[in-house]
């Protein structure tokens, strides 16, 4: 405990007031910031015993990438899973702190699950299409939220997504056939375009590139710099290059703390704690 409280003191001098010191000095950067849609304060999670995340603060601004890094084990995927309450699924799991979207307490008892998983989208890691046609894999929750009541609006929906995804124009001709047919990199372009079709206002993206080829990887990184026109995005990644490439403001963990966060040029050119440093110069992880 002792320990986790010094580590906490020194995450917390560098990197909060050091950014918000920066902003002060410069008014054109703060006009330019997003509203924040996700507001994180103090958050914990707990596996069992084991203390996961520790006193996590953070912001996620609208429209804008954030990329989660840090070494593996760090707690990347425990944050983002605190977002849309996927950790609720996990025995002997534990979340404490305060998660708001809009300032809404995203973990609220009265607040159902079903309607923020639709608000909050979530792409993993290895793509897992339904073990269904293309068509109702983009239609299945529309279906479910009860989106789109006649054969046409589902059709425009199916398509529109598609389109957004980036992937219509290789399947228009084949919406019957089975996702699971498509290649990885398809799979994960429709697996995006399921988790549009719902309209969510975030998507949370869980290292979705990890499993795919470098072309592959290069349309979903393009297709996420143009999603987030309308989306709020989370992604977490092993790749710094992914995540200079993609992202607008980066937050850095390491050991359950969330150690800085700032502008992701920031992060890469001109981090404030040595721990970031270390990590972006390939001294860990
Ligand atoms: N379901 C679980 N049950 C118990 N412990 C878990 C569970 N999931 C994660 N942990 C532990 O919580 C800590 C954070 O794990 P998490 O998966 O969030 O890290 P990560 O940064 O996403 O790692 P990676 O980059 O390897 O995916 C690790 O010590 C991990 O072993």
């Amino acid at each position: 405990m002792q320990e986790v409280q010094e580590t906490m003191t020194d995450s917390g001098t560098v990197s909060t007031p050091g950014t918000a010191g920066a902003r002060a000095e410069n008014p054109a950067a703060l006009a330019n910031e997003k509203p924040v849609k996700i507001k994180s304060r103090d958050v914990n999670v707990f596996y069992g015993e084991a203390h996961a995340l520790k006193h996590v603060d953070l912001d996620i601004r609208q429209h804008e990438v954030t990329s989660l890094i840090g070494p593996s084990g760090c707690g990347k995927s425990t944050y983002l899973r605190c977002i849309n309450r996927m950790n609720d699924v996990i025995d002997g799991c534990r979340v404490e702190g305060s998660i708001e979207m809009d300032g809404e307490d995203v973990y609220d008892p009265k607040l159902d699950v079903v309607q923020l998983r639709a608000r909050v989208g979530m792409v993993f890691q290895k793509p897992n299409p339904f073990p269904k046609s293309i068509y109702d894999n983009i239609a299945y929750g529309p279906r479910i939220h009860g989106i789109g009541s006649t054969k046409s609006e589902m059709d425009e929906i199916v398509q529109g997504s598609l389109q957004r995804a980036g992937l219509w124009e290789e399947v228009k001709d084949r919406m019957d056939t089975p996702g699971t047919g498509l290649s990885g990199g398809q799979q994960q372009r429709l697996c995006i375009a399921r988790a549009i079709a719902v309209n969510p206002e975030v998507i949370l993206m869980d290292e979705p590139c990890s499993a795919l080829d470098p072309i592959a990887t290069a349309k979903i990184e393009e297709l996420i710099d143009e999603l987030r026109q309308n989306f709020t995005i989370v992604i977490v990644t092993h790749s710094m290059q992914q995540a200079a490439r993609v992202s607008q403001r980066t937050a850095f963990f390491h050991l359950g703390i969330l150690v800085e966060t700032d502008e992701t040029e920031q992060i890469f050119t001109n981090p404030k704690d040595q721990r970031t440093q270390d990590y972006i110069t390939g001294r860990f992880g």
